[in-house]
């Protein structure tokens, strides 16, 4: 079951946030959202998610809806990272007997099998978002969205964190609808980039990235300036 959505707009009452957005996100399929600051990015994710209703227009997502991955881990903070595991898994009806050696499981995929009782506040960063990451997997959805997951990580770890979910998208091909700011971060990871523009979003410009683009760094190099290139674009066009 793909993601299908028809002419999608969406305003708060006022000006349109976004308008006549088209696509088809196909099952399994990585998808890369990218566009300046403001532009609807996460309005899009929060629509396709089903906390916001569209304006007019259409979206369907498979059965069961999708699991949300924020910039901040949003874990509670008075849970143990297992706990805040635990819970999705409580909220998914898995009996109580199950939950803990699940949650364990899902620290080990994500590499936090040391951290489980730790709480929110004694892990990096980049575990919060590591742990965050598994209990989006907890929820066992068929698509996964992330609003900009790995922002406020450094260089390193966020390039860690690519390859970790490269990793686990491999294995378990959710469907990921993935917002970065970031164009290099969208090449990595994306099998296609959209580009929003600004005022009202709608698709400015895609593209398909081959394996073969992504496995060769001049390759890859090149089309992150291409794309920079049409962002740069789009925010100068909207700055006018
Ligand atoms: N609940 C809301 N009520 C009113 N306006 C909203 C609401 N949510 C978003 N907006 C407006 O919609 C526009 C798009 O916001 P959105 O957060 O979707 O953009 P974005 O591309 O994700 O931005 P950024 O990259 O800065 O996170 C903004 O002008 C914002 O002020």
């Amino acid at each position: 079951m793909s993601i299908v959505i028809e002419n999608l707009s969406k305003d708060y009452g006022a000006a349109p946030v976004l308008s006549g957005i088209s696509t088809v996100i196909a099952t399994g399929e990585f998808v890369a959202v990218l566009g300046a600051s403001g532009c609807g990015k996460s309005t899009l994710l929060n629509v396709i998610a089903g906390l916001e209703p569209p304006t007019a227009g259409s979206v369907s997502v498979p059965a069961g809806g999708a699991a949300f991955m924020f910039q901040d881990a949003a874990l509670l903070p008075w849970l143990t990272a297992r706990a805040n595991i635990e819970l999705a898994l409580e909220l998914r009806g898995i009996p109580r007997a199950e939950r803990r050696q699940r949650a364990d499981g899902l620290l080990e995929l994500v590499h936090l099998g040391d951290a489980g009782a730790k709480r929110p506040h004694e892990l990096s960063g980049g575990m919060r978002q590591r742990a965050s990451l598994a209990r989006a997997l907890g929820q066992d959805k068929e698509v996964l969205l992330m609003d900009e997951p790995f922002a406020a990580l450094d260089a390193i770890t966020r390039d860690l964190l690519h390859d970790e979910l490269e990793r686990l998208w491999r294995a378990h091909r959710r469907t990921v609808v993935f917002v970065t700011h970031n164009v290099r971060e969208a090449v990595r990871l994306g099998q296609r980039v959209l580009l929003l523009s600004s005022r009202p979003g709608r698709i400015a410009a895609q593209w398909e990235i081959d394996e073969s683009v992504r496995s060769d760094p001049a390759a890859a190099a090149k089309l992150t300036q291409d794309i920079t290139a049409r962002l740069r674009e789009e925010i100068r066009h909207h700055a006018h």
